[in-house]
């Protein structure tokens, strides 16, 4: 049974078919890489599949811990509580607030806190607290993170800031990642400790990713399995051996006919 599966999904803005009838599926604890040129479509994919946009057609069907459920009329917040997490291509911390309470924030939304419970600071507030804070606390130890607790989020150095964004997006305990672009703007040391970090989260937490990339030596280097979008359409699907030596690939990035069968 997979965990996502996406079945003939379209979006269409206007005149443009932005995705175009893509169907796909990612497998319980898989690494997966999304590529394809410039404007191909792949962040549209990825708002429809976290249900930050609705799609014009399609299925999406996400398998929780109590049967699947059909993504698609949810909020995005609800979306995230099914067990699925995103961070985006432009960071999003909370970047006045420090590390630590970037990720407990996230935490707490996990938990859905009662208002009464909060209001009133009932014993059961306080335990909640910390448990959270100490939650917390393990998840950066565990990323090598807590030097940072207390460093206000938006002064770290950017690489820092993408390792937090994604490590928040792990306290949530999701069952699938998504990742845009983690790797943008990283220097050539910062992209190789993101290739460790992405391959920990898969291995030691058993979290399956996908994730939108340029950077086609970490995805050779990281993804099991790449599909590839040219013009909102799927061209390929496969191991990075057999995208690598596809030939309708190799003629969407270089522009060319991209005809050709693989
Ligand atoms: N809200 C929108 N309204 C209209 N057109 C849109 C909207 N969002 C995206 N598009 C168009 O849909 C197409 C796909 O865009 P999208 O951002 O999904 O591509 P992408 O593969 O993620 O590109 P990149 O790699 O540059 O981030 C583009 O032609 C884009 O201009």
């Amino acid at each position: 049974m997979s965990l996502l599966t996406v079945e003939h999904l379209t979006q269409q803005f206007g005149g443009l078919k932005a995705v175009d009838d893509v169907s796909l599926h990612v497998e319980p604890g898989e690494l997966v890489a999304l590529i394809g040129p410039n404007g191909a479509g792949k962040t549209t994919l990825f708002n429809m599949l976290t249900g930050v946009n609705r799609p014009t057609s399609g299925q999406i069907t996400f398998t929780t811990d109590k049967g699947d459920v059909a993504i698609g009329k949810q909020r995005a917040d609800q979306v995230a509580a099914l067990g699925m997490s995103r961070t985006f291509q432009n960071i999003r911390l909370f970047s006045d607030l420090n590390v630590l309470d970037n990720i407990k924030i996230a935490m707490t939304h996990r938990t859905h806190e009662n208002f009464f419970e909060t209001e009133l600071r009932l014993p059961s507030f306080y335990k909640k607290e910390g448990n959270i804070d100490a939650e917390a606390r393990e998840l950066l130890a565990d990323f090598d993170l807590n030097t940072y607790a207390r460093s206000k989020a938006g002064a770290l150095p950017y690489g820092l800031q993408r390792r937090v964004e994604i490590v928040r997006a792990l306290a949530t305990k999701p069952r699938l990642l998504f990742l845009d672009e983690p790797a943008a703007g990283m220097n050539p040391e910062e992209t190789a400790e993101l290739t460790a970090l992405i391959r920990r989260i898969r291995n030691d937490y058993g979290t399956a990713v996908i994730l939108i990339e340029h950077d086609m030596s970490l995805v050779m280097n990281l993804a099991q399995r790449i599909y590839v979008l040219d013009h909102g359409s799927l061209i390929a699907n496969g191991t990075p051996a057999e995208i690598q030596s596809n030939k309708a690939v190799v003629a969407a990035y270089l522009g060319g006919d991209a005809d050709a069968e693989g």
